[in-house]
């Protein structure tokens, strides 16, 4: 594949609950701090298939620049590897949040993470997985990336999505027209309000 592609395997949240419930209650008890450094009100996702997830990225593996659908995303590093950094833009997106039309909030993110804007206009942050090593953002609102996995292992990290209790239920609203609709509508849900 070229340029970023999407290149891991998941171990999604149903599989979790049942077959390593411990991981699941790690990911309830986080709350009450995700609410902390966030000053929002938080929740674990509604949609147990995607809340918590295992990430395993073979060697070779990356993740393109990007921004997560919801408001808060914790991640825990399982082990060490060579590469598979995360790099992020904190706060980097012009966020229109459903303020304004979708094609401009695709446009805006599509220029943002153009190279030379980053450059020119951004602050990245790289941080090395390591066992135990835990990273929160704000997901929808910082973008970033994973580098290519070097040597042989595979990068194994918990990722784990908070949102806020009222926006969950607008973009699940989003994502149910988008899947069961007949009508024509914004062609993805991260683009629609
Ligand atoms: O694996 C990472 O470090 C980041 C993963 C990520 O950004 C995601 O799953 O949305
Ligand atoms: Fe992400």
């Amino acid at each position: 594949m070229r340029g970023h592609p999407l290149h891991y395997k998941v171990i999604n949240g149903q599989q979790i609950e049942s077959g390593i419930p411990e991981i699941d209650q790690f990911y309830r008890q986080l709350t009450d701090f995700v609410r902390r450094i966030s000053s929002d009100d938080m929740t674990p996702l509604k949609d147990k298939l995607v809340g918590v997830n295992i990430n395993v990225t073979p060697a070779g593996g990356t993740y393109r620049w990007h921004y997560d659908r919801n408001a808060v995303t914790v991640l825990v590093y399982l082990n060490e590897v060579s590469g598979g950094e995360i790099e992020v833009y904190p706060l980097f997106r012009i966020y229109l949040k459903g303020r304004g039309p979708a094609f401009l909030q695709r446009w805006l993110d599509w220029f943002v993470q153009l190279n030379v804007v980053r450059q020119l206009f951004g602050k990245k942050i790289v941080v090395k997985p390591a066992q135990g090593r835990m990273v929160a953002l704000r997901g929808n609102r910082c973008l970033h990336s994973v580098r290519p996995v070097q040597g042989e292992q595979e990068r194994v990290n918990i990722v784990m999505a908070f949102d806020n209790y009222k926006d969950q239920n607008l973009s699940k609203q989003a994502l149910d027209q988008y899947l069961y609709s007949q009508k024509p509508v914004s062609s993805d849900p991260n683009y629609t309000s």
